[in-house]
């Protein structure tokens, strides 16, 4: 016990000069007087972490934690293990858990707005960082130190303004965050030769300044696709999910606000090995920025087998009704269902690389949509097709999962509210992303992760390792 404090402590003071260094550096820090500040926090624990992980490997380093087949090789590294992720561990049964916590637990533990039900995202994000569950003071604090870092520079919202209306918003999320690296406070320091001790610190702050900046920038591209081109300036004392809501012009409906409240919280993280998560964290490996890294993830985010599966369910929903008319008896569902399966197709928002039940992300929604909105006439299609479609994926026989993920159910809850454009819903789930893979980026830096850089080989040389003949 007393030489893991000897060895805490010192690692502490070695961590803690250069965090005093970096705020002299000119490195911003809004610490609250009334509650312990978010970079506090994990400055303070900070010490006890990289302890952790080093005694850890000092004495399990060797030990084997599993096998490679070939077929995992060539089946898109399902199920190897070779990522490490503190947020969230994904149960192929069971689904997410944050830190441990179930997306039910999470519901009840995290801090609310006054009169909100949904948990405040601040807190979640102080979870994945920390580990700890924030007092109220603490998330209010952190609303605060987000709204205080809003401002877009004004370059960037000409960059936006200057894209086609044609060009996807997640493409235009993703240049945007992009141009963010000017502002880098990381890439700044690094060219300066600041030392690898103080790199969290400044990751620290790019990724408190990126995640402020998200629904301004969300916003102004919905706002100029779809709308007038106009955007609310960020309240100040309001909450991270209220002015995302305000600027997209819903902030009007206290019940838009409250789904905004939970889909934020329950789209952040799901563990490391997802293509946005898995990229945020690649990229992050090279020493780029919080916003080059993050942008890359959110590319990665708008592949339609990932998160742009949002979009293309509420299309394939709306072309099912087209295709289909009033009729929308279970047979005609089952018949559109084949159609799909039949011309080659995915069906959008069912199936999983991981889970193998129905995702309790898309649990949360459903019960959101059945106490606020269980006589919508696209929730009960949705319903419908939750009745019908794990029993023709079955009967296909292809997918290992045959039950509804995340993407099957947002759509149909933006879309009650007047946000029906089904092409921008992957930003959002974007902005979500942010609050779930930066916080492993500022732990990746401070725990000085390296370089990823996994072995590849040719066929030729695979089968040789197997001893195979070509
Ligand atoms: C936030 C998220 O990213 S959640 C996922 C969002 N994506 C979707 O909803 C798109 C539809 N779903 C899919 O395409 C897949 O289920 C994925 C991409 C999510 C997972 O992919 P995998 O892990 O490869 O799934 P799995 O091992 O079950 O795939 C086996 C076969 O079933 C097929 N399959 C999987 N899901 C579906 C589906 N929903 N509809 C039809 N076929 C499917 C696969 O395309 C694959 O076919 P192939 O052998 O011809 O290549
Ligand atoms: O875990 C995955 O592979 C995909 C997913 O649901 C997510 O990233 O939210």
């Amino acid at each position: 016990m007393a030489s893991i404090r000897i060895g805490t402590s010192a690692l502490r003071a070695s961590v803690a000069k250069p965090i005093q260094s970096a705020a002299l550096n000119g490195a911003r820090c809004y610490s609250s007087a009334k509650a312990k500040s978010l970079k506090d926090t994990f400055a303070d624990n900070l010490p006890a972490e990289i302890e952790k992980v080093k005694k850890l490997r000092k004495e399990h380093g060797n030990k084997v934690v599993g096998e490679v087949t070939l077929d995992q090789v060539y089946g898109g590294a399902r199920g190897i293990k070779s990522l490490v992720w503190e947020g969230s561990v994904l149960d192929s049964e069971e689904g997410i858990r944050f830190r441990g916590r179930t997306i039910p637990e999470i519901q009840q533990l995290l801090p609310k707005a006054p009169g909100g039900e949904e948990p405040l995202p601040e807190g979640l994000f102080w979870l994945l960082l920390t580990g700890e569950i924030p007092s109220a003071q603490q998330v209010k604090d952190l609303s605060a130190e987000w709204a205080a870092r809003s401002d877009v520079p004004a370059f960037v919202e000409e960059l936006i303004d200057r894209c086609p209306s044609t060009l996807h918003p997640m493409a235009q999320f993703s240049l945007a965050v992009t141009a963010l690296e000017h502002e880098s406070s990381f890439a700044k320091a690094y060219a300066k030769g600041v030392n690898k001790k103080e790199y969290w610190s400044y990751t620290f702050e790019d990724s408190m300044d990126l995640i402020a900046k998200l629904p301004t920038i969300a916003s102004k591209i919905y706002r100029n696709v779809f709308k007038d081109g106009k955007v609310a300036p960020i309240q100040k004392d309001k909450d991270y999910s209220f002015n995302l809501a305000n600027q997209l012009g819903f902030g009007g409906n206290k019940d838009f606000v409250e789904l905004m409240r939970l889909y934020l919280t329950i789209h952040t993280d799901h563990e490391g090995g997802n293509v946005s998560a898995h990229t945020t964290h690649l990229v992050g490996s090279a020493l780029s920025s919080p916003m080059l890294s993050l942008s890359a993830g959110l590319q990665g985010l708008a592949g339609p087998l990932h998160g742009l599966a949002n979009q293309e369910v509420l299309n394939w929903l709306t072309k099912m009704k087209q295709a289909v008319g009033n009729d929308l008896t279970d047979e005609s569902i089952k018949n559109y269902l084949w159609s799909t399966l039949n011309a080659g197709q995915v069906v959008p928002g069912y199936g999983h690389a991981v889970l193998r039940k129905t995702d309790p992300r898309y649990v949360s929604q459903r019960e959101f949509a059945l106490r606020k909105l269980p006589d919508d006439p696209m929730f009960k299609l949705v319903s419908q097709v939750y009745k019908i479609a794990p029993g023709v994926l079955t009967e296909h026989g292809k997918t290992k999962n045959p039950f509804p993920n995340v993407d099957a159910h947002s759509g149909v809850l933006l879309q009650y509210y007047g946000l029906t454009e089904a092409n921008y819903y992957t930003v959002l789930f974007g902005v979500s992303r942010a609050l779930g893979v930066l916080p492993q980026l500022i732990i990746d830096r401070a725990l000085g992760m390296p370089i990823e850089r996994p072995k590849s080989f040719s066929t030729e040389a695979y089968a040789k390792l197997v001893g195979a003949k070509l």
